[in-house]
């Protein structure tokens, strides 16, 4: 069994979701509005760890009313447990779920030392899920998710990890908040980067439910198509 997953992403008319410098101050008010309640209704927040290192987010409900126990369980994926002691998402506003890979295990012959450290450190701020494949085996570590009642899981970026969760199938709806900008560069991170498909016949599938104008940008909701 796996959580439902949605992924929300704000991206620029030219699909990038972040410059190359790594600026991403992309959703209108309304929108960020719209994703802290989607925030509040589900159990369980993702993001990967070039996120956490570009943004250090909070992943906690802080832009509309309400108590600590809406927060949701705060999920990093982090092969080499790089994430910082200090940033925000170890704080005590939510308990925080990392998955690492088979290297931060000293049972591994091939592990690094210094990451195993590093993972050792964070068990101590967060729960730890030691996947047994570099990168991260994101079937497996859905499945753990679940067992610790993430029955919804939100996706919030980055691209990597989108299109390593969408080329797993693991992703089942996708909400898209279009800003009425364009910033153009081919090393701005888009919607989903990853390796990619070869052949447009691989492509996802995906059915357009809903789409609506919400203050300056454009809602899109779809399902995946399975
Ligand atoms: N506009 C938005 O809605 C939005 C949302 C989130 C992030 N962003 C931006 O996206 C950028 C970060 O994106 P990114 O692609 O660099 O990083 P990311 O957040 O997608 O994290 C990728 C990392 O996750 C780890 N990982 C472990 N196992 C993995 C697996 N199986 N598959 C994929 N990754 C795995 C790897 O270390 C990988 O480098 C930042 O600039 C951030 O501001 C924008
Ligand atoms: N909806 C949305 N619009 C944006 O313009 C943008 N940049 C993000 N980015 C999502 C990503 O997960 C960010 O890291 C968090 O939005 C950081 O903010 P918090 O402290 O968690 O609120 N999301």
């Amino acid at each position: 069994m796996k959580p439902y997953v949605i992924l929300n992403v704000a991206m620029t008319l030219d699909g990038k979701i972040a410059t190359k410098t790594g600026s991403s101050e992309i959703s209108g008010k309304e929108d960020l509005e719209r994703v802290h309640e989607i925030r509040k209704e589900v159990d369980g927040i993702m993001v990967g760890i070039g996120t956490v290192l570009a943004d250090d987010p909070r992943l906690s409900v802080h832009k509309i009313k309400a108590k600590k126990e809406d927060n949701p369980i705060r999920v990093v994926v982090d092969n080499k447990a790089r994430t910082p002691l200090n940033f925000r998402i170890l704080n005590d506003d939510a308990e925080t779920i990392i998955g690492v890979s088979s290297i931060c295990d000293e049972n591994n012959p091939n592990c690094d030392m210094d990451a195993v450290n590093r993972a050792k450190e964070l068990s101590k701020k967060a729960n730890l899920f030691y996947s047994s494949e570099e990168p991260v085996d994101l079937v497996e570590f859905m499945e753990y998710l679940y067992t610790k009642g993430i029955k919804t899981l939100m996706l919030e970026g980055g691209s990597t990890l989108n299109f390593s969760m969408i080329s797993d199938n693991l992703i089942d709806e996708v909400k898209i908040c279009i800003a009425p900008m364009i910033v153009g560069g081919k090393d701005s991170k888009t919607f989903f980067d990853g390796d990619g498909f070869d052949n447009m016949k691989d492509a996802v599938q995906l059915k357009l439910e809903k789409s609506y104008p919400l203050g300056k940008d454009f809602i899109m909701e779809y399902k995946v198509l399975k």
